[in-house]
């Protein structure tokens, strides 16, 4: 069985799936038109968020069984070609979730207490102390816009900080947490962080938006560690300039990377912390994860 790992994944559980009978393993970064051509061998594709498993990347894939996603969201794989075509999809949804809601809580502080701009200045030779006053979490209002795996695992570290949790997700009517379910108007109207935990669907584009954000508290500050698109960084942008939201902790863009002149104007905003889109990246949860997709992998081989 012809398995291509096309981004890269625990070496571990390469090692693991390499050392399986009857595999015949390739490990490497392929673009677009490389993996097209390389497509028709394929029976199992193993990807992560990088590469883009479009409908014209499946149709090539005249041998394709599984799509394997080393992570969580399916945003970057046409699913609904794939299923249609007999090709299974398989993620591993909660392996990564700690890493991720600890990256939350790191961005959080980080805008609260402009970690990186204290940083950036300290290394250009500037003690910039009287400019970085910045705000507690104790007894400030967090809203979370999806209650799933991430957004519980970010509500239980946020309470240890003691904060007001209130939280917002249609399918969630009741937790023995001490957070607050609530509508998705009363979240945005009464949240002094705002951070999002939900998957990108074509519901969910552009769900934080110029409207949503004139309702905010002026002062708000917003994470996402979601994905890029579900904010409209548009408008963040705006709304960054004019204080109207007080600084955003970014994780995720629309464009990744993001070297369009729109992201670049975003990230060169002081009151922006930013990073590559590492929320998975732990060697805690890549190995949580790789082993997991393995696991999974070889329970749908031997059918
Ligand atoms: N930055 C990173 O590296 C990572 C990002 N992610 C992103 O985080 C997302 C969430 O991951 P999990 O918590 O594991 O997924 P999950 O499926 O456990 O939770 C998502 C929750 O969002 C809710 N939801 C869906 N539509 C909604 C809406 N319109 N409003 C409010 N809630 C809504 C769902 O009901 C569900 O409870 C993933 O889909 C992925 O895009 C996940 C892992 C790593
Ligand atoms: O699991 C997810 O949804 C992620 O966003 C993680 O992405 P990555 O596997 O690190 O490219």
């Amino acid at each position: 069985m012809r398995v291509h790992i096309n981004d890269p994944l625990d070496k571990q559980a390469t090692e693991k799936l390499a050392s399986l009978p009857n595999i015949q393993l390739t490990s490497q970064h392929y673009e677009k038109e490389e993996l097209i051509k390389l497509m028709p061998e394929i029976e199992i594709l193993v990807v992560r968020s990088a590469t883009k498993v479009t409908a014209d990347i499946i149709e090539a894939g005249t041998k394709l069984k599984i799509i394997g996603r080393a992570g969580t969201g399916l945003d970057n794989i046409d699913v609904k070609v794939a299923e249609a075509k007999g090709i299974k999809v398989i993620n591993t949804p909660g392996a990564n979730s700690i890493s991720v809601a600890e990256l939350t809580i790191g961005l959080m502080i980080a805008c609260s207490r402009h970690i990186a701009r204290g940083t950036i200045d300290l290394k250009n030779g500037k003690w910039t102390k009287k400019e970085l006053e910045g705000h507690e979490l104790y007894k400030r209002t967090v809203g979370i816009i999806g209650f799933g795996n991430i957004g519980r695992e970010v509500a239980k570290r946020l309470l240890a900080f003691d904060m007001n949790v209130l939280a917002y997700d249609p399918i969630v009517k009741e937790t023995d947490m001490n957070v607050k379910l609530v509508d998705l108007d009363t979240l945005i109207s009464n949240s002094d962080y705002i951070t999002i935990h939900v998957p990108l669907t074509p519901e969910t584009k552009n769900l934080i938006n110029k409207d949503t954000i004139s309702k905010m508290k002026d002062g708000v500050i917003i994470i996402n560690a979601a994905r890029g698109g579900i904010v409209d960084e548009s408008a963040l942008y705006e709304a960054l300039l004019s204080g109207k939201i007080y600084a955003a902790g970014l994780d995720v863009f629309e464009v990744e990377p993001p070297t369009d002149e729109l992201r670049q104007k975003l990230l060169s905003l002081p009151n922006v912390v930013a990073t590559p889109h590492v929320g998975a990246s732990t060697f805690e949860a890549q190995e949580r994860v790789g082993m997991l997709l393995v696991e999974r992998l070889i329970k749908e081989i031997a059918g």
